[in-house]
């Protein structure tokens, strides 16, 4: 699996997919960077008016509805369903879906119109669109994970799509097989949007195979490990730090860093 991973990383370098970000204003900018870091081109497109043409030009589709306007919404779906007529691939992140009962109006109406590859979002919520009680404050977890195997595997069996939920460990599943990421370090959790920045990493390795399952444990690595190499780097645990080497942590993450620092158990 390793190996497998590293590859996805090996061709997002190589094909540079182009992903079309409908995100929240809060970190929008760091999703931008992050992508360019993993050697993805970004592009936040998401006026109502010139989502379509776009669409027509992408690798895959982030939509994250952390901060979802009326306006915002109409052009997500009309982006989702033009993605899906395409056989583009959609990343949801469905932010605060159990804070907020429009999220769920929201995520109903994008699966009603739209083929979604990867649902990823942080434990709660992901046992929370699963029917179980997950624990939130807002748009972060402070859930145990009790139970959350089970979840992501019954929500990746409704929807027909790849979960992945992210918390110290992260979980990746198609319904099937299910698969675990150890690489940890409680500095994401000390800054916002590590979240919605590995969704956008998500949708970027959706964009370069098929194979969905292993592109989104290898964008979770990324990440994960990306913060690990960043918390080891510094001399202070300190989150503003953290947070500008987490960036170059991740440009400079090499296959071989997957191989010798990648922590990953299956099923
Ligand atoms: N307790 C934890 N310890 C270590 N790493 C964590 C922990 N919780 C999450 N992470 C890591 O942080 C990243 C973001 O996951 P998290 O679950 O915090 O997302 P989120 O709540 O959606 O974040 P945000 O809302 O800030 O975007 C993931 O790469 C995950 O592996
Ligand atoms: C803080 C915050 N509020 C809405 S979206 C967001 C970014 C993390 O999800
Ligand atoms: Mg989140």
């Amino acid at each position: 699996m390793l190996s497998s991973i590293a590859g996805v990383l090996r061709s997002v370098r190589e094909k540079t997919p182009l992903v079309q970000a409908i995100t929240n204003y809060v970190t929008i900018n760091d999703c931008a960077n992050i992508l360019l870091c993993f050697g993805a081109s970004p592009a936040m497109c998401e006026a109502k008016t010139e989502v379509e043409d776009f669409t027509g030009l992408i690798s895959s589709l982030y939509i994250n509805i952390g901060t979802l306007t009326e306006e915002q919404k109409e052009a997500a779906l009309l982006a989702a369903r033009k993605a899906s007529e395409l056989n583009k691939p959609i990343v949801l992140d469905p932010v605060a879906c159990c804070a907020i009962p429009r999220k769920m109006t929201i995520i109903k109406e994008l699966f009603e119109n739209a083929k979604i590859s990867v649902i990823k979002g942080n434990t709660g919520e992901i046992k929370f669109l699963a029917g179980y009680a997950g624990k939130v404050r807002g748009v972060d977890s402070i859930d145990d994970g009790q139970g959350a195997v089970e979840a992501c595997v019954s929500l990746a069996r409704q929807y027909n799509t790849i979960v992945a939920a992210t918390g110290e460990t992260d979980i990746i599943t198609d319904g099937e097989r299910v698969c675990f990421i150890h690489n940890q370090t409680p500095m994401l959790t000390r800054i916002t949007g590590a979240g919605c920045m590995v969704g956008a990493l998500t949708a970027a390795a959706a964009g370069v195979t098929e194979d969905r399952f292993t592109s989104s444990a290898a964008a979770l690595m990324a990440m994960s490990l990306a913060g690990e190499m960043a918390a080891n780097s510094l001399e202070k645990q300190l989150p503003g730090t953290f947070r500008m080497r987490l960036f170059d942590c991740l440009h400079n993450l090499t296959e071989e860093d997957i191989l010798n620092g990648g922590k990953i158990s299956c099923l």
